[in-house]
């Protein structure tokens, strides 16, 4: 039976990740990539769907959990009647060592049966294993997939499962190694489980020590940062939205979205929060993943990609699974792979551009390829599209953000020229012709997406209704902060998008995005209405709607993609990349606030980012 989603934990080895509840229920392991069919997918239906369970076969007083200083090792404790024990759960990370699981069991304090059972089932819960012993564990098999299991425990096995008792006294450490191979290989020899989990330790403890972050609040900075490297497929770069499917954004309704492909919008943020804080290997390595999804045709560009570069992320639902909470459809894949969002071209330039500021060599292959992009965006930016909330409604409309970001893109492309060269690109003509086209998009949106009404900005042109992506338009110098329009559009968004104290994208009631029922506000943009607060000096609101946002983390500092506040749940897939690299950048907003000095209006733009032009 699945738990709360605040009630998980990440573990993972950069290729892929599993969710370990509270209780101790691994319930969430897709092997060997993220993308991978899951081999444990209890969390979207029952036990039967694949779980490993550890957990003391007595009462339970209280557990308390954390992870190991700044790595992705868990330490759960389990006091109880007749001592404590402690399970430690980790994905190594050593050389040569990969798709492997080991769980420890310790004995903390007293002697305290605990129960061990795995229940494994590939193909995301479809295909019980064949189970055996072998000379080199106890194999658990069902083609294409094997799993072997290790453990000097005393084990069972039965038709579908493999399980023991366990009596753990004060002092013993009793390991469980998990290895995923191909069913034609056989696994690699037993791993010394001291020594991975030293690697694996020192791995995450060197990474989060290159911090370069000085602000309050540091410790929820790094394990944001953890929590993107983990989200991260170390041969590509590529990085994953979330590393899970399906978790629903309304309990019960139908707005469940697999997660674990590489968005070009999630990534390019996910590049500029590594950037900020001092992680230049990775934005490089990701700069090379993009420059290579991005190469070829410009109209053949894609909103996402997965974790490879594959394109076609065919979407299609697995009908014997019951949903988290009831939530069905169970989808994998993501039909939003050939949708057309103009915003993606303003991300990728707006990324090019910080990366440069911030230090990063020229990419030689980015010049050209800019040109194209930039050749094509002028003879796109008028088309409607589906925008950054990727609706689903049969109706493509003028989102009001795509329009800005089209404007972003055409104002890095001039600005890349006028800071850094870039080149064969420094022609007076080329740069002239994007200032007139950056103009005349800037025109076109303060015409036909401001609604003089209301004041504000509006989601779509034509439209009343609002949209909290357009609260990153001082953000990204399209306007300052102090302009009327855009303090009216703040003012709008409190209106009508905050519920209880956290933002929504945009009033779900409208139909807009062609899916029944409502969804929960999205945390991303309770961050971007932070950053404008502290943006037009409003320090105090900026600081509350933060505290407010960290408040929600779960105990281990892990925010999924939405909160529902009348109920107090985290909602969508979990954990969240846009929500943990939202919270870094609204947190080095608030920092740079401090040493400006508290109430002092900012000039709103993004760190690494220029203000606007008078
Ligand atoms: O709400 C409908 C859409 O929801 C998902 O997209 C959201 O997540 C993406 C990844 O984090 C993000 O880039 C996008 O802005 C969000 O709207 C889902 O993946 C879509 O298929 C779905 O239409």
């Amino acid at each position: 039976m699945p738990s709360y989603i605040e009630n998980y934990a990440l573990i993972g080895d950069t290729e892929s990740a599993a969710l370990v509840s509270r209780d101790g229920a691994m319930d969430w392991l897709c092997l060997p990539r993220f993308d991978s069919d899951a081999c444990f997918a209890g969390l979207l239906g029952r036990d039967e769907h694949g779980t490993w369970v550890i957990h003391p076969a007595t009462r339970v007083r209280s557990i308390s959990r954390r992870y190991r200083g700044d790595t992705m090792i868990l330490e759960t404790e389990f006091n109880c009647d007749g001592g404590v024990v402690r399970l430690i759960d980790f994905m190594p990370i050593a050389e040569g060592i990969r798709h492997h699981v080991v769980r420890i069991v310790e004995g903390v304090e007293g002697t305290v049966p605990v129960d061990a059972i795995l229940n494994a089932r590939f193909g995301y819960g479809a295909t019980p294993p064949w189970i055996r012993q072998t000379e080199d564990g106890i194999l658990l098999t069902a083609s294409p997939d094997s799993l072997t299991l290790r453990t000097p425990a005393k084990v069972e096995l039965n038709k579908h499962r493999v399980s023991c008792r366990l009596q753990v006294s004060k002092g013993q450490r009793i390991p469980f190694e998990l290895e995923w191979h191909p069913c034609h290989r056989s696994p690699l020899a037993a791993l010394d489980v001291e020594a991975v989990l030293e690697s694996t330790e020192r791995f995450w403890s060197d990474w989060a020590a290159r911090c370069r972050y000085r602000g309050p609040h540091k410790e929820a900075v790094v394990r944001s940062l953890l929590t993107l490297k983990a989200l991260t497929y170390a041969p590509t770069g590529g990085i994953v939205a979330a590393p899970t499917t399906s978790l629903p954004e309304e309990l019960g309704g139908v707005r469940n979205w697999d997660y674990r492909y590489c968005w070009l919008r999630d990534s390019a943020l996910t590049l500029d929060a590594l950037m900020l804080c001092g992680y230049p290997d990775e934005a490089t390595a990701f700069r090379r993943w993009l420059l290579r999804v991005a190469a070829g045709e410009p109209s053949n560009l894609q909103i996402m990609y997965g974790i490879d570069g594959k394109r076609r992320l065919t979407e299609f639902e697995l009908d014997w699974l019951p949903g988290y909470a009831e939530s069905r459809p169970v989808h994998v894949g993501n039909g939003a792979w050939n949708q057309f969002q103009i915003d993606v071209y303003g991300e990728l330039f707006d990324t090019m551009y910080k990366a440069r500021r911030l230090g990063a060599p020229a990419d030689p292959e980015f010049g050209q390829m800019a040109v194209q992009l930039l050749d094509f965006l002028e003879r796109a930016w008028q088309r409607p599209d589906e925008g950054i909330w990727e609706v689903r409604g049969a109706k493509h409309r003028h989102f009001v953000h795509s329009k800005l970001m089209a404007w972003v893109a055409f104002d890095r492309g001039i600005r890349l020229v006028e800071e850094f060269g870039m080149g064969e690109l420094n022609t007076g003509s080329l740069v002239q012709h994007w200032r007139a086209l950056r103009d005349r998009i800037h025109r076109d949106v303060c015409e036909h997406g401001y609604d003089a009404a209301q004041n504000a900005f509006t989601q779509s042109y034509g439209s009343e209704g609002l949209d909290a992506s357009v609260l990153l338009m001082p953000t990204h110098g399209f306007l300052p902060i102090d302009d009327p329009r855009v303090l009216g559009t703040i003012r709008g968004i409190e209106r009508n998008l905050l519920r209880e104290g956290f933002v929504r994208r945009y009033a779900t009631e409208t139909g807009v995005d062609g899916l029944p029922g409502d969804e929960a506000p999205f945390l991303a943009c309770s961050f971007w209405l932070a950053d404008a607060y502290a943006a037009s000096g409003r320090m105090r609101d900026a600081e509350a709607m933060f505290e407010r946002l960290l408040g929600i983390r779960n105990d281990l500092g892990l925010l999924a993609e939405e909160y529902e506040p009348k109920h107090g749940r985290l909602l969508g897939n979990f954990p969240q990349g846009f929500s943990h690299l939202t919270l870094i950048h609204t947190a080095t907003v608030l920092a740079e606030s401090e040493t400006r000095g508290a109430g002092k209006r900012g000039d709103g733009a993004r760190p690494g980012v220029p203000a606007p032009p008078p």
